[in-house]
């Protein structure tokens, strides 16, 4: 048996090189002594061996259960983590049953002395609740709150990003240097990051700033109703890394699949992880819209109107800056117009922006009002939309995008939306 510790060059060669030459212990024990095999006999000839101190080690290679670690215990953050704990007890053969959540500790009034205080994590290896973002749901018990971000991600081999996405750059700062080289991700985040590389796709941002293939999962998916276990679907999407290392030894579409597929969660694994994450991201900002007109009083056939320029916007939005979106996606897919239509109907940002109409207030006082600590990440979003917009000189090819972000940060009357987005036939004139 060869040593743990022990590593070769061609080994690591043939790990990089080619995803069908993976060698177990067995067969790389074989391959030192002897071998028959003309591909084993020419790559021998070509990279002789030699012994290195570092990089894959033999027992990195060998088919073993992944770790998985989900970053963020918010709303969502800790009902995909109940999802992947419940996966994770079920398949053994394919991951460790411990699942470590990061949860962003605080301390929370104890119920009978509100003068008292416990920290959030310690009620949740307790307790098995999170009685601030996902009360009344009983949590897995191979679900373990971690407040150390890096004690959480030490051992991981999938990272599952899961916090509000104003939270991720620092996240990822704190990151860098602690995860394991070959450690795969998820992002269930909706937003994106403008920046210095402009508009970038948060799993972009993630592979980007941490050099680890990324992919993203989005759905109409409201948090409370799949930690309910009602029925609901979603989509997954993930490229394989030039640096896949073979079927068992990697993450792949099954091993997400399995991952993330409950009876009453339904998972369809495709490639264009941009089209999901646009739409995910934009229909937020579209919800807010919706909410505007909604908490005006205008009724659903102007919600319906709203969705209609929305999804437009939204496609238009991935084809000029994302050409490698798929049309299809957005219609085919939960993540496309399914998740428009939940968000619109009875998701957090259409419940702020419809108090913001209701009450005058703005929208940073309405998110403090109604969602306890949790975020819509429309309001970010706007922003950053316009920002970038702006940048391209384009607001005015986005006019629903623009008009939120408008009554949002600068007072624009909420009831000149329809004026807003009017796209003025060419025989209608001012003067009409
Ligand atoms: N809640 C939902 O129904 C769904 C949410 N999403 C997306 O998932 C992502 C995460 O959303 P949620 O889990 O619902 O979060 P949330 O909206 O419940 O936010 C609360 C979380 O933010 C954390 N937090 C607060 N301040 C922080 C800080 N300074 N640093 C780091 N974390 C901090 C809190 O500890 C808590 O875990 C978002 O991008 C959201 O759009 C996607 C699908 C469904
Ligand atoms: O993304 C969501 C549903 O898929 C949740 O939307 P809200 O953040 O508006 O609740």
């Amino acid at each position: 048996m060869l040593a743990k510790t022990t590593s070769y060059s061609l080994l690591n060669k043939c790990i990089y090189h080619s995803s069908r030459l993976l060698l177990t212990q067995q067969q790389h024990y074989k391959y030192n002594k002897m071998s028959t095999n003309p591909a084993v006999i020419a790559a021998k000839k070509n990279f002789p061996l030699k012994k290195v101190e570092s990089a894959v080690s033999v027992v990195s290679i060998h088919r073993h259960p992944f770790k998985v670690t989900v970053i963020g215990s918010g709303n969502w953050g800790t009902t995909i983590a109940k999802v992947v704990a419940e996966n994770t007890v079920q398949h053994p053969h394919l991951f460790k049953e411990q699942v470590e959540m990061w949860v962003f500790d605080e301390k929370i009034p104890k119920e009978d002395n509100p003068e008292e205080f416990e920290m959030l994590t310690n009620i949740i290896n307790t307790r098995h609740q999170n009685v601030k973002y996902l009360p009344d749901i009983d949590l897995p018990h191979n679900l373990h709150a971690n407040p150390s971000l890096l004690d959480s991600v030490k051992d991981a081999d999938i990272l599952v990003f899961n916090i509000p996405h104003q939270f991720l750059s620092r996240i990822v700062e704190n990151l860098k240097g602690h995860v394991k080289p070959h450690v795969r991700a998820i992002s269930c985040l909706k937003g994106f990051e403008v920046g210095r590389k402009g508009v970038q796709l948060l799993s972009s941002y993630i592979t980007d700033e941490l050099g680890i293939q990324c992919g993203a999962l989005s759905g109409a998916n409201l948090a409370p109703e799949v930690a309910k276990e009602h029925w609901s679907e979603t989509t997954v999407a993930y490229q394989l890394p030039k640096d896949f290392r073979g079927e068992g030894y990697d993450v792949d579409h099954r091993i997400l699949k399995v991952l993330f597929h409950r009876p009453y969660f339904h998972v369809n694994v495709i490639d264009d992880v941009a089209g999901i994450s646009i739409a995910g991201a934009l229909k937020n900002v579209v919800a807010l819209a919706c909410g505007f007109v909604e908490g005006l009083g205008w009724g659903n056939n102007a919600a319906a109107a709203i969705q209609r320029v929305g999804l437009g916007e939204i496609i238009k939005f991935g084809r000029t800056f994302f050409p490698e979106c798929k049309v299809e996606t957005y219609y085919q897919e939960s993540a496309g117009v399914a998740d428009l239509i939940t968000t619109c109907s009875g998701g957090r940002n259409v419940k702020v922006a419809k108090h913001m109409a209701k009450t005058g207030k703005d929208a940073f006082t309405a998110e403090k009002e109604l969602l306890n600590g949790q975020s819509a990440q429309g309001v970010i979003t706007c922003k950053e939309v316009h920002e970038w917009l702006d940048t391209c000189e384009m607001t005015s090819e986005f006019p629903l995008f623009e008009a939120v972000y408008q009554i949002v940060y600068n007072n624009v009357p909420m009831k000149n939306l329809p004026d807003m987005i009017e796209e003025l036939d060419s025989f209608v004139t001012e003067d009409d």
